[in-house]
């Protein structure tokens, strides 16, 4: 029997303690639960400066920890956990945050800071709940929270302070003392849960699994969605914007503009995935739970508009909000350090202060100042520390796998391609809603049109950018080891063909698309030797499609008028045998169009086309004789549909 029924709710689920503190260990097994201890190989080497506060270290630490034994179990245990849980401790005296000291000198460097003193006990703690998923990803949820604990430290002379620290006691432990064994004795008063100073804040572990398990519907995108009819919670804490998919390898950082507008929240639960990230916003509620010293739970759902308790004004609202108002400048300065070739300086050059990157990108040193302390804050550069009073700077590691602009998957066109032409047409976003058409072509006249094949090159780098990004995804969403021919309709530079043939050793590609994109298409096609992909130029509206048993659209419907629509898939189908395959990949609308905002702010700025969901396309292609066999949500920036002629 254990005393806490909510510990018993965990009986049965595979729950993972990712720490190898002894002391935590014992007390979550004194309170009954039952786990597995897998130690996380997360460093603890988040840069604190750029915490707001102390407790945001230590709950991004623990998040960290959790999420890399989350992360590492279904790949090398061959098992994904139910729930893992990680934990970060660290003392906080006069404005710095000690960890475990290092050596002797260390210890007595923090031990003598605390002398005489209060000082804070804070413990991070995330619960990151898991979904399995067959493909090489991970569904998760996360919780996070943390508990602060005031200590008061008698007098300590320096005797005591050697005495004690010879005991060897210090080192294992934050502040370089455990108030659990010998360190008690340097104590005169403990404010607060006496075991989050020794590791783990059991109370507040016990309401929040309370709160997951009796209170509050977590979406498990395993059993609760189903391919049309996306459920959403009903209380969504909080998300993150995540929408491009995140490699296991990379840290999930908060998206940027979450970072911009921190909020106070102090319990999060958030999916990392864009499938979750599409909950309807009038189903979303928010759960706050604070620490234990303020002891307020305030719970307010807008779902059902009951209101259980209401304790404090949505300050979640006013964080959305400055999200939004601020949106455009953090893409700005994303398009502009971007355009000034930064991340590449970065990469070639990690560590250089903000003077040196001014000279290396031929802009002001105040100007660049900014724009540097402006990429930190939305986690797209870390400072590092070189020694000297100037810090240095490096990309983080987003900025290393999607913004250098010879990284595999370089975003860098695409990024460019929303500087020069989406900025502007969106400039004009007013007219377009007024007059409720494109404003591409306003735009274009007031650049120079004779700059056409300039910009059409361009444009072909955007799409060859996003379509590299997206092409795993596209490429592995179905088993498609019965096709043999494949024709990639618009297929541009041959992107996704090359991906495809990759991944299906059997299939050869022909890539159709006009004459012009096939000759200026040369350039991108000269890394690759395999001859399974070939180039056809032609109109998909008119000329003869190249025979396949599948053929593939990959961000070519949503840009057709109607009536172009139903030309290309009667041509298609035509060109069709029964059993022939259809692999259409674009943005899906959640099916009530509350979502994803990417397709619907891409919406505003498509000329003749129409964004639809997976059910919409799904009805078109079967008024074309398809029958939709599987529907993907990727993660990515694109979902895919497999249908098969009938
Ligand atoms: C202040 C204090 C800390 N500690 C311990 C708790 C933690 O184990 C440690 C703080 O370091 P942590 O980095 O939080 O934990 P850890 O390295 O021991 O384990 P892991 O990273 O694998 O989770 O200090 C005490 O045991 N007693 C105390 O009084």
């Amino acid at each position: 029997m254990v005393l806490n029924p909510v510990i018993s709710k965990l009986s049965g689920k595979l729950v993972v303690l990712a720490s190898s503190s002894p002391r935590r260990l014992e007390i979550l097994r004194n309170a009954g639960l039952r786990f597995e201890v897998v130690p996380s190989w997360f460093k603890e080497t988040l840069k604190k400066g750029l915490f707001k506060a102390p407790h945001e270290y230590a709950v991004e630490t623990a998040k960290q920890k959790a999420l890399e034994v989350a992360r590492r179990m279904p790949i090398k245990h061959l098992k994904t956990p139910d729930m893992v849980i990680g934990a970060d401790t660290i003392v906080t005296v006069d404005g710095m945050i000690l960890e475990k000291p290092v050596d002797k000198q260390d210890a007595y460097r923090m031990l003598s800071s605390l002398s005489g003193k209060e000082h804070s006990v804070f413990t991070g703690v995330a619960i990151v709940l898991c979904h399995e998923k067959d493909d090489d990803e991970l569904d998760y949820q996360m919780i996070d929270f943390y508990e602060e604990t005031k200590v008061k430290f008698a007098d300590l002379s320096q005797d005591m302070l050697w005495e004690y620290i010879n005991s060897g006691e210090p080192m294992d432990k934050a502040g370089g003392y455990g108030i659990q064994a010998l360190g008690g004795m340097l104590v005169e008063y403990v404010h607060g849960d006496f075991l989050n100073v020794v590791g783990f804040p059991l109370n507040h572990f016990c309401k929040q699994l309370d709160v997951i398990y009796n209170h509050c519907s977590f979406v498990n995108p395993e059993t609760t969605e189903s391919v049309y009819d996306r459920h959403s919670s009903p209380i969504l804490i909080e998300q993150k914007d995540t929408s491009t998919s995140i490699p296991r390898h990379s840290s999930p950082s908060a998206s940027p503009l979450h970072k911009v507008c921190q909020r106070r929240c102090a319990y999060k639960c958030c999916s990392s995935f864009a499938k979750v990230n599409r909950l309807s916003k009038q189903d979303a509620g928010e759960i706050k739970l604070h620490n234990s010293e303020t002891t307020m739970l305030s719970v307010m759902r807008s779902g059902d508009g009951a209101v259980i308790d209401q304790t404090e004004p949505k300050k979640g609202d006013l964080g959305l909000i400055c999200e939004l108002m601020d949106g455009f400048k953090a893409s700005k300065a994303l398009f502009t350090a971007s355009k000034f070739g930064l991340f590449d300086v970065l990469h070639k050059k990690p560590g250089l202060d903000a003077e040196q990157i001014a000279q290396e990108i031929k802009a002001s040193v105040k100007g660049t100042e900014t724009l540097l302390e402006a990429c930190v804050s939305l986690g797209l550069l870390k400072t590092r520390d070189t020694g000297c009073p100037k810090p240095g700077f490096e990309n983080t590691d987003e900025a290393s796998c999607f913004l250098r602009s010879d990284s595999h998957f370089s975003l860098h066109a695409y990024i460019q391609h929303c500087n020069d032409t989406l900025w502007p047409v969106f400039a004009h976003l007013e007219s377009a809603v007024r007059e409720g058409t494109s404003q591409h072509g306003k735009v274009k006249s007031s650049t120079e049109i004779c700059q056409v094949i300039i910009l059409q090159l361009r444009f072909m780098h955007a799409m060859h950018s996003s379509a590299k990004v997206a092409a795993t995804a596209v490429a592995t969403a179905f088993d498609l080891s019965s096709y043999k021919t494949a024709c990639d309709v618009g297929g541009c530079t041959g992107a996704i063909a090359y991906e495809l043939i990759k991944i299906h050793p059997d299939l050869s590609v022909a890539v159709l698309d006009l004459p012009a994109v096939v000759e200026m298409s040369a350039p991108f096609q000269r890394q690759h030797t395999d001859k399974r992909v070939t180039f056809k130029a032609g109109d998909f509206l008119k000329d003869e499609l190249p025979k396949a048993d599948l053929y593939v659209l990959v961000r070519i419907l949503h840009d057709l008028t109607d009536e172009k629509l139903h030309i290309l898939l009667r041509r298609i189908s035509d060109a069709c045998t029964p059993g022939c395959g259809l692999l259409l990949s674009e943005i899906f609308l959640d099916e009530n169009r509350s979502g994803p905002s990417r397709g619907l702010l891409q919406a505003l700025s498509m000329s003749e086309g129409k964004q639809r969901s997976a059910a919409e396309y799904s009805r078109l292609l079967k008024g074309h004789g398809f029958i939709t066999a599987q529907v993907k949500h990727t993660n990515s920036l694109l979902d895919a549909m497999l249908c098969t002629k009938a």
